[in-house]
């Protein structure tokens, strides 16, 4: 029961101006975290990798077209065929539409036909965007940092310490960090004392430069590397930040690119998460390896390997459940997901994608350092920056662990999430007359 408030997300505005009693419904995701049927986390953690048990209750959960497309992709002999046993546990037809917020379907009273339904489309599997859709600028605006730097070059500045001492606190208060910006200012400070500038005008351009400058070294795209059969990719981070949300959108990204995909719902503590998965996979036409909730996380990545090497799958996407970095036993727990993954795949996970809550401030900081150590971080998603994200993060993480930013989250549909673009992002919290 501690888990249900340890573990629980915080609570939203929203949330805390409802009176006492006003809530009716419980949400599922409370509900699976009240009432945890998974073992005390301490016992499963921190073991050294036991063999995983046998997949004998996975499942794949395919969608109709894609298992053609993977059927066709398959070798003639597989070397297992540990999926599609059809004996795992289908979720709820009930699970899946509290997942996605809409109304069960009636027939989900049997689960053959809840597995057959369709799903109605919700925010969660949001439909592409209509032609013009909003660019970064657009989605950006509304951060602390371009609001800062509009209000101030909108008073027209005059080339002074005034000046500087303006940009200091603007890019404080949007969390670029202290270290950061003193770097950012001194820098400035020193080049208007040489009277390298003109006006006002021309040490903003140069801060721009200087900004797009600190973000170019981890601007580095994801690379598949196609003789990885499959490459895995694990998606880690702390609770909500948006890591099945991303999934969902990759899954879309690297479908369109036609490359063979499987996700591996690798969330089993949140019910929701599996669902929410599932429904992603449905939509996007791709497998998605599942156990249930509370499975072991490392025995659900290892079938999903096993699954996706017999299959000839491209890539393997796996989730795993949100955890705060503070928890140990939690975070000792994705180093045995990899230790699992290892032992069918030495150079497994190629890439573990750490996603970060652009919301979150300073504190992304010491959450990077926590998942770095515990599982080596290779690549970083930004997710949130629309809404009320105040940007500067993306550059006290570039500064600090020059760890790549692959991607940036920058809204809720498949589209939103961008490939990481150090001009676009820095001219998006810049004013316009500012970019290039
Ligand atoms: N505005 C906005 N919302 C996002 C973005 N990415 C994810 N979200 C939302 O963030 C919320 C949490 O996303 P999830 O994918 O459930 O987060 P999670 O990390 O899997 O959560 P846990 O399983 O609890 O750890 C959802 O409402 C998403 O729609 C983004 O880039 N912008």
């Amino acid at each position: 029961m501690f888990d249900f408030f340890r573990r629980k997300k915080a609570q939203t505005p929203t949330d805390a101006a409802k009176p006492e009693g006003a809530q009716e419904r419980y949400s599922i995701e409370e509900l699976a975290a009240a009432f945890p049927s998974r073992e005390a986390e301490s016992d499963t953690v921190g073991n050294d990798a036991a063999e995983p048990r046998a997949n004998v209750d996975a499942a794949v959960v395919p969608a109709a077209p894609a298992t053609h497309e993977i059927e066709a992709t398959r070798p003639p002999e597989p070397v297992a065929e540990p999926v599609l046993a059809g004996v795992a546990e289908p979720v709820p037809a009930e699970v899946i539409a509290a997942a996605l917020d809409v109304e069960p379907v009636t027939a989900a009273a049997d689960p053959d036909i809840a597995a057959a339904a369709p799903i109605a489309p919700t925010h969660a599997v949001a439909e592409p965007a209509a032609p013009g859709k909003p660019g970064w600028r657009e989605r950006l605006r509304g951060s602390a940092f371009a609001r800062s730097f509009s209000g101030l070059f909108s008073r027209h500045p005059r080339l002074d310490d005034d000046l500087l001492d303006e940009i200091e606190t603007a890019l404080i208060t949007a969390d670029v960090g202290v270290s950061a910006t003193t770097q950012l200012v001194e820098s400035l400070r020193r080049r208007m004392k040489a009277r390298e500038f003109a006006d006002a005008t021309a040490l903003l351009a140069a801060l721009r430069a200087d900004l797009v400058a600190m973000l170019t070294p981890v601007a580095q795209p994801l690379h598949i590397d196609t003789n990885a059969k499959p490459f895995v990719l694990l998606t880690v981070g702390v609770n909500g930040v948006g890591k099945t949300t991303t999934i969902g959108k990759l899954a879309k990204r690297f479908k369109d690119e036609n490359r063979p995909l499987m996700l591996a719902a690798g969330d089993t503590f949140r019910a929701a998460a599996v669902a929410q998965l599932q429904a992603w996979g449905e939509r996007n036409g791709v497998p998605v390896v599942a156990q249930g909730q509370n499975a072991d996380a490392a025995s659900v990545a290892f079938d999903a390997l096993q699954a996706a090497k017999a299959r000839g799958t491209q890539v393997l996407i796996a989730d795993t459940a949100g955890r705060l970095h503070t928890q140990q036993g939690l975070m000792a727990e994705l180093g045995k997901i990899k230790r699992v993954l290892q032992k069918l795949d030495a150079a497994a996970p190629h890439e573990v994608l750490m996603v970060i809550d652009g919301t979150t401030g300073q504190n992304a900081l010491s959450q990077l350092r926590q998942f770095h150590a515990a599982v080596g971080v290779t690549g970083l998603v930004v997710t949130k920056l629309d809404g009320t994200a105040k940007g500067g993060v993306v550059f006290a993480l570039a500064r600090e662990f020059g760890i790549p930013i692959r991607y940036a989250g920058i809204g809720e549909r498949p589209e939103d999430l961008r490939v990481f673009d150090a001009e676009a992002f820095v001219d998006a919290l810049l004013p316009e007359s500012l970019g290039a």
